[in-house]
């Protein structure tokens, strides 16, 4: 279980995370949905040790460093310049002293030109390598910032399945995405951030109701403001 306790995170006077607590379970899909600004991407990273001056507690799992067994697709992935995408695959493997897979099962499903320059492959190519190079890995956790964001509709639709099989077979994923119909088809529980502090925690059972409760009850005033203009 990977687990975030009263998490406070600020940049100089800002403060973007205020007491933030969440968890992560074995089997599970977790999104976390927000405004843009709400502080996902900043609360993901902490969780992760890419920001490390915060106050509050990170655990990982049976207490091994997070890093170990888990895999981040950052909101924007890097690639250094002149690296293919397969000598990517094979950097991170190294990096982390795996052994270098055959990518060719994964890559007929994404369908990448791996002995093309990375950092001359589109948008949603890039977020296709980054997430080949988590799911070569087997990770007990994955930490997904934006997954589904700048892919095409066959690899939304796999990626979809792709986490869902993940989950079935015990891997725990944290998600973040803008589009709730992803999230509820998908999550197990879905954690809702308003300015850095979790407003909402739902079940899958109360989903239903989600759209309508975030649309009357968090969003209210920008509805009254609609009512005045259509
Ligand atoms: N390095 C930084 N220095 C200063 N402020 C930052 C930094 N990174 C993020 N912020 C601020 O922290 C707040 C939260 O940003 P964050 O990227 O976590 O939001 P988000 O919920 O992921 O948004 P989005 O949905 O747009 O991706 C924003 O106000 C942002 O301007």
């Amino acid at each position: 279980m990977l687990e975030v306790k009263n998490l406070r995170k600020a940049y100089g006077s800002h403060v973007v995370l205020h007491d933030v607590s969440l968890t992560l379970r074995p089997g599970t899909i977790h999104g976390l949905v927000g405004a843009n600004g709400a502080g996902k991407t900043t609360l993901l990273n902490c969780l992760y040790g890419l920001e490390t001056d915060f106050s509050g507690e990170v655990h990982g799992s049976a207490g091994q460093p997070l890093r170990e067994h888990t895999g981040l697709l950052p909101y924007e992935p890097y690639f250094y310049p002149r690296l293919t995408g397969r000598e990517y695959l094979e950097f991170c493997l190294q990096a982390r002293s795996r052994d270098i897979t055959d990518f060719a099962g994964w890559n007929r499903l994404l369908e990448l030109p791996l002995d093309q320059y990375a950092d001359e492959y589109s948008a949603g190519m890039r977020k296709k390598l980054a997430l080949l190079a988590l799911l070569v890995q087997n990770f007990d956790y994955l930490i997904l910032d934006e997954p589904f964001n700048g892919l095409d509709l066959e690899a939304n639709l796999l990626l979809k399945e792709i986490l869902c099989r993940l989950r079935d077979r015990g891997t725990g994923i944290l998600l973040t995405s803008h589009i709730l119909g992803t999230l509820t088809e998908t999550a197990d529980e879905i954690t809702v951030l308003v300015d850095g502090l979790v407003q909402r925690h739902y079940l899958a059972a109360d989903f239903g109701t989600l759209e309508s409760d975030l649309l009357n009850s968090l969003h209210r005033g920008k509805l009254a403001m609609l009512d005045s203009l259509v």
